[in-house]
Formats: C-alpha cells, structure tokens, sequence
C-alpha cells in the first residue's frame, strides 16, 4: 500500500515549504499547501513545490455561491492538483459545479466540520445535533453532489466510510497518543484513522516542527 501520509506544509516560506518536502519526501506520500502558503505564493509557488515530485493535494476549502466557486475551480484546473477542498455547507449546487468545473484527475473533496471544532461550538453556530450526526449528514450531500470524498476527524471516518464505501476520506487531527492536540478538538491517533478507512492522513506539525522532520515523518509511517 503506497504511503498515505500527506504532509502540511503550513507556512507562507516558499524556501521553508521546498525544503521540507524535500527533507520529507521518502516518508510521506503526498504534500498538502493550504491558505496560508497559496495567499503568499499563488499558483507559480504550488508548481515551485511540484517540482519536488511528490502529489500535491491543494486545501483551499472554497466556500461562496456556486458561479464564484465554480470560477475559482476552473482556474486552479490547469494546476491539476491530486485533491481540492471545498466546504460542504456551500450547498449541493456548489458542489456540483465545484466537481464539474475541476480537472478530470483532481479529487474533489468536501469539508465537513472542521476537526478544530466540537460539538458546543456547532452548537453556537445554530446547529442542532452532534458533530458526529452534522459529519455523516454533510457526507450525504457530498455524495449526492457527486464529489469524490469528504475530510473528516477520525472520530467519524468509521460510518462514514460504511456509507461511502467508494468515497475519499481525508483524516487531519492526527496525532500520536502522547502527541499535543494544539488546536485540534476531535484527534485520533494515525493508526485508528487508517484502521477506520482513511484514504489520506493530513500531518503537520508533528512533522514540521519535529527537531528532524525526516525522522518523524519515518516514525509515523512504521507505525501504519
Ligand atoms: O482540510 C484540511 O486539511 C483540514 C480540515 C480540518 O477539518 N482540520 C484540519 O486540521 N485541516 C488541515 O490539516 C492540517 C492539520 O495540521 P496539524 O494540526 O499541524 O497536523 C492543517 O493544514 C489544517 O488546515
């Protein structure tokens, strides 16, 4: 089974991020760019990483009305990036024009309810229910709308997966079981997550502030 660690490199150092993926690239199977490195690098910084040669997932989490996110998608196509996020609560016909705008080879992935978050904040945003229960829900839309996958917490992917069998599940809030959570709230250990069928774990920090981010990229992977 090919590696399914994806790296975060969450900085907006163009030479930081080349550096470790470069540091990384033997231990991880992919690395995922986020808001932070594409506001201070665009898309001449995301092929700069490419040139590493490993997968680049990018994790924009678009949210708007669905002309707009559709826009966005199609001109991000000619990146061609492995995985793309969106935010499920943007609504079924954003989704669907998010897939549809997309590069053929490009997964389109649907976040859920961000891992950074628990069930009293859902409840201070007005939702009703569990984080579990707002999860599976919006994994339903994802699915319906024809998206490839969601990015859900460990603490989901298990259901998830049973009604998706098909789907891509991406697992951040990844952690060792004496690892710090930081502002991570529903953590699971990279194990479990792959256990309960994660088809991608998002790791950053454990790896990136590591004294030797090689090393600990290693140590996560023995432990798959
Ligand atoms: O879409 C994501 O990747 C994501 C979704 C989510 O619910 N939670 C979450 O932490 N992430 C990302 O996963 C990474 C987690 O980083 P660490 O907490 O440092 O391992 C960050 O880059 C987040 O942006």
């Amino acid at each position: 089974m090919s590696n399914r660690i994806f790296v975060a490199l969450d900085t907006p150092d163009l030479v930081r991020a080349r550096a470790l993926a470069q540091k990384v690239r033997h231990h991880v199977g992919g690395v995922k760019l986020g808001l932070e490195f594409f506001c201070a690098n665009g898309p001449a910084g995301v092929r700069a990483i490419e040139e590493v040669g490993l997968p680049v997932f990018l994790d924009l989490k678009l949210h708007d009305i669905p002309n707009t996110v559709a826009k966005a998608v199609q001109s991000l196509a000619v990146l061609k990036p492995a995985v793309l996020t969106v935010h499920a609560s943007g609504g079924r016909a954003m989704l669907e024009d998010a897939k549809a705008a997309a590069h053929p080879d490009t997964r389109v992935v649907a976040v859920t309810m961000l891992t950074s978050l628990d069930d009293s904040d859902l409840a201070a945003t007005g939702v009703s229910g569990s984080a579990h229960d707002h999860v599976l829900r919006l994994a339903d839309l994802a699915r319906e709308a024809g998206l490839d996958g969601i990015v859900c917490s460990g603490a989901e992917v298990k259901e998830a997966h049973r009604a998706w069998p098909k789907g891509y599940f991406v697992v951040p809030g990844v952690r060792a079981a004496d690892g710090a959570a930081g502002d991570q709230k529903r953590v699971v250990t990279p194990r479990r997550a792959l256990d309960d069928g994660a088809s991608m774990l998002v790791i950053g920090r454990p790896i990136t502030q590591a004294s030797d981010p090689d090393e600990a990229a290693r140590a996560i992977a023995a432990t798959l």
